[in-house]
């Protein structure tokens, strides 16, 4: 039976009607199934963080046996050696489509082609490659915050709720025990008196360094957003409570040692919780906040767990909380 195949602007619509980058992959993989009927495998390789620095990781993969480093590696190198305007490159029996953003190589497409039967379908695999990195593009900047770079605010329940069951999944599927997820909220301490004293874009600059201390300092697995104005969100496993503490006070301790431009010092405190249903994410919100409520009351530049406050959740009178 001949199946006909679609034509390159439905495809291409395809892939600029999904919203979320899981949904964009899997699109992608079905739009390339589909040109290459089902015969060729393919991988796609791309570094999700837009950036030279990381390395591509695979985004899916169809190929009998999966790519090595080495030879992931020998694919990038010669495909910066090749003019920018190269789309597609022949090697020993796979078509190698570089994936590029902003004239920057980041990452690769492979089609294993046994005959020809891939040439007439190469300059629009080429389109469709180039049309899958620009909405993951568009879908990657609008969860990131454009002053601190972080996750924003908006990405962040959906953050949660697909790290967290991801994550349980993957345990249970082990068979190993569950880790624990954390959740914590960070506030820059009197960040009004640096506005006030040294104005906003002196405050703006602190917000950066803050979060660039941040970043760099929670793993690479955990999720840092930017919440509110001065005010950071961190999503992390841990092995305990106590594990989780000793983190989260030292970064603390990190902050509180670092020699803002200007400014001087700048503390942080923080409350944070065990993320235990994951379906209660704004009472989780709501529970770190009372731990941070606690560490400004008493003396700020401070970090509380929420099981340690002498409060069981619902006695905490609401109008006494601070909400952001
Ligand atoms: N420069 C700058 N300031 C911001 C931003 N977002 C919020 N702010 C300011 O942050 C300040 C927060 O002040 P408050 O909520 O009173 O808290 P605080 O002075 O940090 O005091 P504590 O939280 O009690 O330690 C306000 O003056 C906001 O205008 C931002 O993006 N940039």
């Amino acid at each position: 039976m001949n199946t006909v195949t679609p034509c390159g602007h439905e495809l291409t619509t395809r892939l600029l009607d999904q919203k979320s980058e899981c949904a964009l992959d899997s699109c992608f993989n079905r739009v390339l199934s589909t040109l290459t009927q089902e015969t060729q495998a393919c991988a796609l390789f791309f570094s999700k963080h837009f950036s030279q620095i990381h390395t591509p990781v695979v985004v899916f993969n169809s190929l009998d046996e999966p790519l090595s480093d080495d030879t992931i590696d020998l694919h990038l190198a010669k495909l910066k050696k090749l003019k920018p305007s190269i789309e597609v490159h022949h090697y020993q029996k796979m078509c190698v489509f570089p994936a590029k953003f902003e004239n920057n190589l980041l990452g690769f497409l492979v089609v294993k082609a046994t005959n020809n039967a891939l040439k007439p379908f190469e300059n629009l695999i080429a389109h469709l490659l180039n049309v899958y990195v620009k909405q993951l593009s568009t879908l990657h900047y609008a969860c990131i915050d454009p002053l601190s770079q972080l996750l924003n605010r908006q990405t962040f329940e959906e953050k949660v709720l697909s790290v967290v069951a991801r994550d349980n999944h993957a345990a249970m599927r082990q068979g190993y025990a569950e880790r624990s997820w954390y959740l914590a909220m960070l506030d820059i301490d009197n960040f009004k008196l640096v506005n006030d004293t040294y104005g906003h874009v002196i405050g703006d600059e602190v917000i950066l360094l803050v979060a660039q201390l941040l970043k760099n300092n929670f793993r690479a697995e955990d999720y840092v957003f930017r919440y509110g104005g001065e005010e950071f969100a961190v999503l992390f496993p841990s092995q305990n409570a106590q594990t989780a503490f000793e983190g989260l006070d030292r970064i603390r301790a990190l902050i509180a040692a670092t020699r803002f431009p200007q400014v001087g010092t700048v503390t942080v405190s923080g409350g944070f919780v065990t993320l235990i249903d994951i379906g209660q994410t704004s009472e989780a919100v709501h529970q770190a906040d009372q731990a941070l409520y606690y560490s400004k009351q008493h003396g700020r530049n401070k970090m509380t767990y929420f099981n340690d406050l002498d409060i069981k959740p619902l006695e905490l009178n609401q109008s006494d909380i601070e909400l952001f």
